[in-house]
């Protein structure tokens, strides 16, 4: 799966990742009346909207983007509705040509990271019959309880063709509380940036790892320390945005073959039409100015990486 996610961003020029952070308030009241009007205020409700919603901004941006990234939250809020409508998004953005990484941060004792990387990422077998449950090509991996948190995401991985993005200096204000924290002089997050490139080094693809780290767009020193510790480890970049990464601060997450890094923006791109910039579109077209805002975010990540 790394090597369709590295050639669909050489094929759109693109390097970036919709995030799929579907709140009921980001959704224009247009789609959400009609959702209630089939289904009442009710959790199924919810999920008609936000699979209505998502669906619109996939048709409008899918030509443009190399992969999308749901994040799990938005939709286990609104319970079993709620995941329908996730997984019903990670079939349509496959059946798009899309990458789907699911933000899932999930990590636990060995057996229990074994069942989520089952769902997630590998297949169930119920009595003679075999099931892919959610079927996502990466997901977001949280490495605090060690090795065997992870490596049973990263056996299904080697059998499915999967990946991963391992957390390890993530975009949040208070995300040096334990990260940054020095162990023998050297910040945590560098610790687990080497285990991530040791992680990586039995899962190659063509050019790069199909494992992979989570880094904040909101700390491009470390970004630039973290791209050297881990050469052929793709680096999934939030903070773009909403949390106010730009471009120029991305330049150091990439390689010089302008490969290696993959910025995500969510809310970003799918409430633009709220922002005073992309207003003009209105509420009932949000779906053109999500387009509108990912051709805003490709011009300036090209932009900056034509400037290094
Ligand atoms: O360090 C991290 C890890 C994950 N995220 C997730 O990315 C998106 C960011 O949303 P924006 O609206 O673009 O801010 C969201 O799903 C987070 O859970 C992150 O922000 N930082």
């Amino acid at each position: 799966m790394i090597n369709k996610l590295v050639e669909n961003i050489k094929k759109t020029n693109a390097p970036i990742v919709v995030g799929l952070d579907p709140m009921l308030g980001y959704i224009p009241d247009h789609v959400k009346e009609k959702a209630f009007g089939e289904f009442g205020e009710t959790l199924d409700g919810a999920a008609e909207a936000i699979w209505q919603f998502n669906k619109a901004i996939v048709d409008q941006t899918y030509d443009l983007i190399p992969a999308v990234k749901p994040q799990i939250a938005m939709y286990e809020q609104f319970g079993i509705p709620g995941l329908m409508a996730f997984k019903k998004t990670v079939d349509y953005c496959k059946e798009k040509g899309l990458v789907v990484i699911g933000d899932i941060k999930r990590g636990d004792i060995g057996s229990t990271s074994a069942a989520y990387a089952t769902g997630h990422l590998g297949k169930v077998t119920v009595g003679s019959k075999s099931y892919a449950p959610f079927d996502e090509d990466f997901v977001t991996v949280n490495p605090y309880l060690g090795s065997d948190g992870v490596n049973p995401f990263i056996d299904v991985c080697k059998e499915e063709k999967k990946g991963l993005f391992i957390l390890v200096k993530t975009s949040n204000p208070s995300s040096g509380e334990f990260q940054d924290q020095l162990i023998d002089g050297r910040p945590l997050y560098e610790l687990v940036g080497e285990k991530v490139a040791e992680w990586g080094e039995s899962c190659m693809g063509d050019e790069y790892s199909y494992i992979g780290a989570v880094v904040g767009a909101t700390y491009p020193e470390m970004g630039k320390v973290l791209r050297k510790i881990m050469p052929k480890s793709y680096i999934l970049v939030p903070g773009y945005g909403a949390q106010g990464g730009q471009g120029k601060d991305l330049v150091h997450f990439f390689n010089e073959d302008g490969l290696g890094a993959i910025v995500n923006s969510s809310r970003g791109i799918i409430a633009a039409y709220k922002q005073e910039k992309y207003a003009k579109f209105g509420a009932e077209n949000f779906a053109d100015a999500s387009r509108a805002a990912v051709e805003d975010m490709i011009a300036d990540i090209s932009q900056a990486l034509g400037n290094r």
